[in-house]
C-alpha cells in the first residue's frame, strides 16, 4: 500500500499509538520493534483495545483486514509523518544542538504562544521515533510549530529534517555531547550542521547566535537565504546570571525594562536570547516575549531550583555531557550564597574513549571551586578523583543515597547533575 493510501486511512483515525498499554479508541497502531518486544505480536491486542488500523511488517500477524502490511513499520511511520507535514504551510521552526534544546524549545514556544496557536514537541520526543510521532499529532488549528531534533550520530539530523522540513531553524550550540556516536567535536559540528545544510537547500531562514564562534564559523561556510543574528547588539542585556538570569530589554517607546527569570546561568541567557529573537522575527512584542520567558519555570529536572528544608538544590539531573557539566559547574562556582556549596556529580555517558579524560577534566574544574563538599557517583566518575583527593566517591547511586541519608546535610546549596542513565533526580529524596 502506498503512503498516500495509508494517509487516507490515517485521516480517519483519532491519532497514532505505538504502545498497546496506552491506546485510545480509533488510533492507527504502529508495531515497532524494541529491545524487549516485537510489537507485531500485539497487532490483535491493539485491535481489540480499539485501534482502527495496525501497521505491521511481519505477514504472519496480518490476520485482520484492518492490518496494513508494510516492509518496515518505522520507515512507514517516518514517511507518513513527512506526508502529513506536507499538508501544512505554517512556519515550522526546527532546532537542534548539543545542549539546551528542550529549554530553548520551551522558551520559543512560550514566546510564540503570546501571539499564535503554537504547536511544539512534548518533553524530549526528539528522535527518529519521537519526531514522527510529534509531526503526526499536528493539526490545522495550529499557526506555527517548534520541533526539537536530537541525535547521537551522523545522518540523524538530516533524516529528521527530511521528515519535518523546517522553514526556519537554529542550532543552540555545538559541544562535547554524544562524542561516542559523532566521533569527536568535529563530528558533532558535522552532525548538527545537517540542519544548516537542510536550511540552505530549502531556502529557509536561520537564527544565529552571533556570539557563538563555532556556529558563526559553520554559518560562514554556508549560504543561507536569510540569516537573523541575535546577541549582536544590545537589544537584550544580561544583568546577572547567578543564581538566576536577570536581563533587560530595550523596548520601543519605553525605558529599558528588567526581567527576572527562573533559570540559572549564562547558558540559559543564550537560550532566552534565541527565544526573544525568534519572537521578534514573528512579530511578538518585546514586552510579551520578555514576560513569557520570565514566567517560564522548568519542571523537567533541568535547571530547577528547589527548596528542601534549609537546603537549596539546583537540580540539573536530566542529562550531562562535558559541555553542559562544565557550564553548570562554572555557573555554580560563580554563585554567591551564604550557604555551604556542595556538588553531587554523576557519570557522563556516551563519551566513548574520551570518557576518562573528560571526567578527569571535570574533576580539575571542580577543584577550582570553593566547595564545602564534593560528592561523585558512578564508575566513570572515578576518573575525576585524581584532582579531587578530598572528594567522597560512590561507585553507584545506592551507596551514595545511604551515605547522604546518614549525613543529614543542612543549610547548603547543592548542585546535582549527571546523565539520564544515572537518574540523579532520585537523590532529592535524601534531603529533608
Ligand atoms: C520503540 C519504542 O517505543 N521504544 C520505547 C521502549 O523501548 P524498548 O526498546 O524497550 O521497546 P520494547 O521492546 O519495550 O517495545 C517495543 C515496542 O512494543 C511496544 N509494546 C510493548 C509492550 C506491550 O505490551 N505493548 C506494546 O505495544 C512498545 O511500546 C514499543 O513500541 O520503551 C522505553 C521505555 O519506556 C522507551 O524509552 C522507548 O522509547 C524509545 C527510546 C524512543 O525512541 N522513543 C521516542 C518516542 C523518543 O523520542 N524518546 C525520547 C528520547 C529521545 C532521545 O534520547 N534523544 C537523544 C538523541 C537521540 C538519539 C537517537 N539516535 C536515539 O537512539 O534515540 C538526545 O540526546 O536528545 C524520550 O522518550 O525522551
Ligand atoms: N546553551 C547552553 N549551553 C551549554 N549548556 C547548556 C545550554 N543550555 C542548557 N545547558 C545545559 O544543558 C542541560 C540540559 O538542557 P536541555 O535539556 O534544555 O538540553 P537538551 O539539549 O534538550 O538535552 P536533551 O535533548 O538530552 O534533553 C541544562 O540543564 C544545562 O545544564
Ligand atoms: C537521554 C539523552 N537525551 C541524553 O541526554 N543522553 C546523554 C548521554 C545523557 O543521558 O546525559
Amino acid at each position: 500500500m502506498s503512503i498516500a493510501e495509508i494517509y487516507e486511512k490515517f485521516k480517519t483515525c483519532t491519532g497514532v499509538s505505538t504502545d498497546t498499554r496506552k491506546i485510545d479508541e480509533g488510533v492507527m497502531f504502529f508495531a515497532l520493534k524494541g529491545a524487549q518486544f516485537n510489537a507485531n505480536e500485539f497487532a490483535r491486542e491493539a485491535l481489540e483495545k480499539g485501534a482502527k488500523y495496525v501497521v505491521i511488517d511481519e505477514a504472519q500477524y496480518a490476520t485482520d483486514p484492518a492490518c496494513i502490511l508494510v516492509n518496515d513499520v518505522l520507515y512507514t511511520l517516518q514517511k507518513l509523518a513527512n506526508y502529513h507535514r506536507q499538508q501544512f504551510s505554517i512556519p515550522l521552526i526546527g532546532l537542534t544542538g548539543s545542549n539546551g534544546k528542550t529549554t530553548s524549545k520551551e522558551l520559543v514556544a512560550a514566546v510564540l504562544s503570546k501571539k499564535y496557536k503554537t504547536y511544539y514537541t512534548k518533553g524530549n520526543l526528539n528522535n527518529h521515533i519521537g519526531v514522527p510521532l510529534t509531526i503526526l499529532a499536528l493539526d490545522d488549528s495550529y499557526e506555527i510549530a517548534v520541533i526539537e531534533m536530537g541525535a547521537n550520530h551522523q545522518g540523524e539530523i538530516r533524516d529528521l529534517c527530511n521528515i519535518c522540513e523546517p522553514t526556519h531553524g537554529f542550532i543552540t550550540n555545538v559541544g562535547k555531547a554524544h562524542l561516542e556516536g559523532f566521533g569527536g567535536v568535529e563530528g558533532v559540528k558535522k552532525g548538527k550542521g545537517e540542519l544548516y545544510d537542510f536550511l540552505v537547500k530549502s531556502g529557509a531562514t536561520v537564527f544565529l547566535n552571533a556570539k557563538n564562534e563555532a556556529l558563526v564559523g559553520m554559518a560562514q561556510s554556508r549560504k543561507f537565504n536569510q540569516t537573523v543574528e541575535y546577541l549582536k547588539d544590545n537589544k537584550i542585556v544580561l544583568v546577572k546570571d547567578s543564581p538566576i538570569v536577570v536581563f533587560s530589554t530595550q523596548e520601543p517607546n519605553r525605558d529599558p525594562h528588567t526581567y527576572t527569570t527562573n533559570l540559572p546561568g549564562w547558558y540559559n541567557f543564550e537560550n532566552i536570547a534565541a527565544a526573544l529573537a525568534i519572537g521578534n522575527f514573528f512579530g511578538v512584542s518585546v514586552k510579551d516575549a520578555s514576560e513569557a520567558v520570565s514566567a517560564y519555570n522548568p519542571d523537567n529536572n533541568r535547571s530547577q531550583i528547589i527548596q528542601k528544608g534549609t537546603n537549596s538544590i539546583l537540580l540539573d539531573a536530566y542529562n550531562a555531557n562535558p559541555s553542559s557539566m562544565s557550564a553548570a559547574i562554572q555557573n555554580f562556582i560563580n554563585l554567591k550564597t551564604d550557604k555551604g556549596k556542595i556538588v553531587i556529580l554523576g557519570d557522563m555517558l556516551e563519551l566513548g574513549d574520551e570518557a576518562p579524560a573528560e571526567h578527569k577534566a571535570i574533576g580539575e574544574l571542580v577543584a577550582k571551586g570553593d566547595f564545602a563538599l564534593v560528592v561523585l557517583a558512578g564508575k566513570l566518575m572515578a576518573s575525576a578523583l585524581e584532582p579531587l583527593p578530598k572528594a567522597y566517591y560512590f561507585p553507584d547511586k545506592f551507596s551514595l543515597h545511604n551515605w547522604l541519608l546518614d549525613k543529614q546535610i543542612q543549610n547548603s546549596f547543592i548542585l546535582i547533575k549527571g546523565s539520564r542513565g544515572m537518574g540523579l533526580e532520585s537523590t532529592l529524596q535524601c534531603f529533608a
